[in-house]
């Protein structure tokens, strides 16, 4: 990836760290406010109605006791009679006995001037009708007129909406078609109408609501969206903060890594200037005589300092940027410089160079290990190439290569088999000498592992296509034994050897020679 793709690229990751993280805990927070505000609203919705429904039962008994009255009208017994109603129910303020629409008598006697009877709006289930009056007493709210038969009560709407909201929140008690008959707060009688007639619907996104329906009446509770936002408790603030914490921390972590990477890179590009890379040698065995017959060269990255860095590290940096051209050509500059003289000397002998997919998909490499070879007495056949199954996707190119390499004599081998893509097909179509059985295959021989079957599968595969096989990661004395009995001819490991500084490398090539003998002729599968 280019350097300015990795800025834009981490820009972008670090903006939706930022900003994902407080979206969440905003979300979070919000939908716990509203939830726990919608909660209360039907609280309260619920209590407010069950208070104006006993209201209205005590009204209600007041008129029924009024109508089983038996003293004639208006006269002072009757008077007294509705007197002692009013004084002994809670819910009314006075009481009156109409006849032929007008009000005849009230609970003081006979009035001073002509009352109509007002016309009944609304009546409730129990056949008590239910009017709003012009009529202000001590509030500014018109009274209210249940009336029923020849008697009405009237009654101060504060009655019926005898609850504490709290503010900003309003209350409707309505009838059951949404007409309100005592509020508090001012709520929109149009919004209470919609909400009584669809108390589940959507009825305003700026506003939260609860219905409860009574007996008689419907209680609607309402509070603007907007309060929650200033109402956000402890815990919300608190699921704030954590956003913005758990934000901190990510946009930290993508500039750490995105900083490492650019460093590493650009690191990278001057440890390429200034060669700082170094070559190891890990033997390679033939396991059935222990005679060491090569050597895979691993790359190292040595600092100024002295520090090692192993290959997995810069690698795929090397991959991503393109310097991984520049650090094979110093690969292979290294080996020749390390073993030419070795290589020249004993023919038996032979190192395997790790190739990149791009060297492959090129072959640009080729020349360079010709330019290399000439004049050292080193033959081609002595320097093998190494290159995992992503190197060997493109099978045209690959093929070309591979096809190339051999003219000139080196031996092709496939590495890390079976940890990739591959396929059977690989194998059938590209002229390979040899296959490497990853390691993550050989650790599991013995095992009851799942991929412990996969070892013998790999092994016939090989065998069947008549490739050389090359065994990785041999820890254990079991593990060489196993190999041998299933016909696998080299490996190497730490059970032999780890990679070797060069000169180590050299001790250990004459030590193994001087126990096990010298190396068979040079080992190459003839192709047909
Ligand atoms: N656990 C365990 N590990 C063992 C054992 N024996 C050897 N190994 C390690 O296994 C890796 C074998 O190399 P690889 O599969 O080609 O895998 C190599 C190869 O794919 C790549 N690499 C190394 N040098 C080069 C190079 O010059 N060019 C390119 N393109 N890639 C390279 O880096 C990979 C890692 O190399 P290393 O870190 O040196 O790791 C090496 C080696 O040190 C063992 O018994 N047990």
């Amino acid at each position: 990836m280019e350097r300015s793709h990795i800025v834009i690229f981490a820009c972008i990751v670090a903006a939706l760290c930022a900003v994902l993280p407080i979206l969440a805990a905003f979300y979070v927070s919000w939908t716990l406010a509203v939830s726990r505000e919608q909660a209360r609203l039907k609280e309260l919705a619920e209590y407010a109605v069950t208070r104006a429904d006993a209201v209205f039962d005590d009204a209600t008994r007041a008129l029924k006791a009024a109508d089983h009255l038996v003293a004639p009208a208006c006269s002072p017994e009757h008077v007294a009679a509705m007197r002692a109603i009013v004084i002994t129910t809670r819910s009314i303020e006075d009481i009156g006995y109409f006849a032929n629409g007008q009000l005849i008598c009230n609970s003081w006697g006979a009035p001073d001037v002509a009352v109509a009877r007002p016309k009944a709006e609304f009546t409730a289930a129990n056949g008590v009708s239910v009017t709003k009056l012009q009529l202000r007493i001590a509030n500014d709210a018109p009274m209210i007129d249940f009336r029923f038969r020849s008697y009405s009560v009237v009654t101060d709407p504060a009655r019926l909406a005898d609850v504490l909201a709290g503010t900003g929140t309003s209350l409707a008690i309505a009838t059951q078609d949404g007409m309100i008959v005592a509020a508090l707060n001012d709520p929109d009688p149009d919004t209470v109408k919609r909400i009584v007639a669809n108390p589940q619907g959507d009825v305003d996104t700026q506003m939260l609501s609860a219905a409860a329906r009574g007996r008689a009446w419907v209680a609607v509770a309402l509070s603007p969206e907007i309060g929650l936002v200033m109402d956000m408790n402890r815990e919300q603030l608190l699921l704030l903060s954590l956003g913005v914490l758990i934000a901190a921390l990510m946009i930290g972590l993508v500039v750490w890594v995105s900083r490492r990477r650019l460093s590493l890179r650009g690191e990278l590009a001057i440890a390429v200037g200034r060669r700082e890379f170094v070559v190891h040698y890990q033997p390679i065995i033939e396991l059935k005589s222990g005679i060491c017959v090569g050597a895979e060269a691993l790359v190292r990255w040595r600092r100024p300092d002295g520090q090692m860095e192993q290959p997995d590290i810069f690698i795929p940096i090397a991959e991503e940027s393109g310097l991984i051209k520049d650090i094979t050509d110093q690969v292979i500059e290294n080996v020749m410089k390390d073993l030419g003289g070795l290589l020249a000397a004993d023919r038996s002998l032979h190192v395997a160079i790790n190739l990149a997919a791009v060297d492959i998909h090129s072959g640009r490499v080729l020349q360079v290990i010709q330019r290399a070879l000439a004049g050292t007495n080193v033959l081609a056949q002595q320097i093998w190439l190494e290159a995992t199954e992503r190197g060997f996707m493109d099978v045209t190119s690959a093929s070309a290569t591979i096809d190339e390499a051999r003219r000139l004599g080196h031996s092709v081998a496939i590495d890390d088999f079976g940890t990739g893509y591959s396929s059977l097909q690989y194998l059938k179509d590209l002229p390979l000498d040899a296959l490497k059985i990853d390691k993550s295959f050989v650790g599991t021989v013995g095992l009851d592992a799942a991929t412990s079957s996969i070892t013998p599968h790999i092994i016939d595969m090989a065998k069947t296509l008549d490739l050389l096989i090359v065994a990785e990661g041999i820890e254990q004395q079991r593990q060489a034994d196993y190999l041998v009995e299933h016909g696998v001819q080299y490996g190497q490991g730490w059970f032999f050897s780890k990679p070797l500084a060069a000169a180590d490398f050299a001790a250990f090539y004459h030590a193994r020679q001087k126990e096990f003998g010298p190396g068979p002729a040079i080992i190459r599968r003839e192709i047909a």
